[in-house]
């Protein structure tokens, strides 16, 4: 159950990896565009994960259509906006959207820091019209190599006090952490935040490596975390957040099961864990269903996921007077 006294947050959330199907329909008119289908129902299998996929870069494949349909900057501002509509009418006060800005300008060459000003842009609009408190997580796609994600950084940096924190995220076996140290000291030259996706698709060495060597305060999924007792211990002394994400962990066939996800020792052994969605339109669930469904098959106790919920808002890239703020903000109701 969420506890509707304290704020409710998602700090894993994919903008590109929650563009509604209805929103691929109408783009697909808009621009004149061939889809794989014509019909909402028909849409779905090709835009949203039916059922599991083998692995992670299958799953990915599942976002395509929705960055395929972005023929302007206009489309990208508005699937920004509709990302916070989505966020409010989910009960979230707080939310981290993270969005990749040369995937999302790929299909149609849209200029990448373009693409960057656009989902500030509908991003903003949505806060004002929605009463959401968001921030931005720029992210690099390894799955297209180090020239590729050094230009996402350059668009980012051009609007830099406008973003939080960056990201590496896509295809982690494929594209290790070590090649992209130089881009992450000029991301911590910046002042961002950083968090890094790891211990997904490879092992717990892709977590310390993200720690140690790219600067990673948090972590996204970080499952293999449970292999090393003394990455456990690490993580909880150091305070390292673990942004959870059951249903996306299923999904990609990271963890068989959700009575096998390692959330709950996670909790137990004290770090600081939350719950998440990725990607929700591709996996076709929402945070109320990571907390009143996923979480308890996963094995969490009420006081857990209690705990996931003070966690999401304990290592929010805010600073503690923002989140004392979130906190009276929805004490007063
Ligand atoms: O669960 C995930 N693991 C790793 N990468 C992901 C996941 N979901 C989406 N992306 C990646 O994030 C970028 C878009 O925001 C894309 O690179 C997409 O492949
Ligand atoms: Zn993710």
């Amino acid at each position: 159950m969420i506890d509707t006294t304290l704020p409710l947050t998602d700090v894993h959330r994919h903008l590109d990896g929650n563009i509604r199907a209805q929103t691929i329909l109408d783009l697909g008119r808009q621009y004149n565009l061939t889809l794989p289908a014509q019909s909402l129902e028909t849409l779905i299998p090709h835009v949203q994960v039916t059922e599991n996929e083998p692995d992670l870069v299958s799953f990915l494949s599942k976002l395509d259509w929705g960055v395929k349909v972005l023929a302007s900057l206009d489309a990208c501002r508005r699937v920004a906006f509709e990302n916070i509509e989505d966020a409010a009418r989910n009960g979230l006060h707080y939310v981290e959207l993270r969005f990749s800005p040369g995937y999302m300008a790929m299909t149609h060459q849209l200029p990448v820091a373009g693409v960057v000003e656009a989902v500030i842009a509908g991003v903003r609009e949505g806060c004002k019209t929605f009463n959401v408190e968001a921030r931005l997580i720029g992210i690099m796609s390894r799955t297209f190599g180090e020239e590729a994600c050094l230009q996402e950084l350059e668009a980012l940096l051009a609007h830099r006090d406008q973003i939080t924190a960056v990201d590496l995220a896509g295809d982690e076996l494929g594209f290790p952490g070590s090649l992209f140290l130089s881009h992450f000291n000029r991301a911590r030259d910046a002042g961002w935040h950083i968090t890094v996706h790891a211990g997904e698709a490879a092992g717990p060495e892709s977590i310390w490596q993200a720690i140690r060597e790219l600067g990673a305060e948090r972590i996204g999924h970080g499952v293999k975390a449970v292999e090393d007792p003394a990455l456990m211990d690490f993580l909880a002394e150091q305070r390292i957040g673990i942004e959870s994400c059951l249903t996306s962990n299923i999904q990609t066939s990271t963890v068989a099961t959700l009575a096998q996800h390692p959330l709950k020792t996670f909790l137990e052994h004290g770090v600081m864990a939350s719950l998440n969605t990725d990607d929700p339109a591709v996996q076709g669930v929402d945070i109320i269903h990571e907390y009143t469904v996923a979480a308890s098959l996963a094995g969490l106790s009420q006081a857990q996921i209690r705990q996931a919920q003070i966690n999401g808002l304990e290592m929010a890239f805010l600073t503690p007077a923002e989140k004392q703020a979130l906190r009276d903000k929805v004490a007063r109701g």
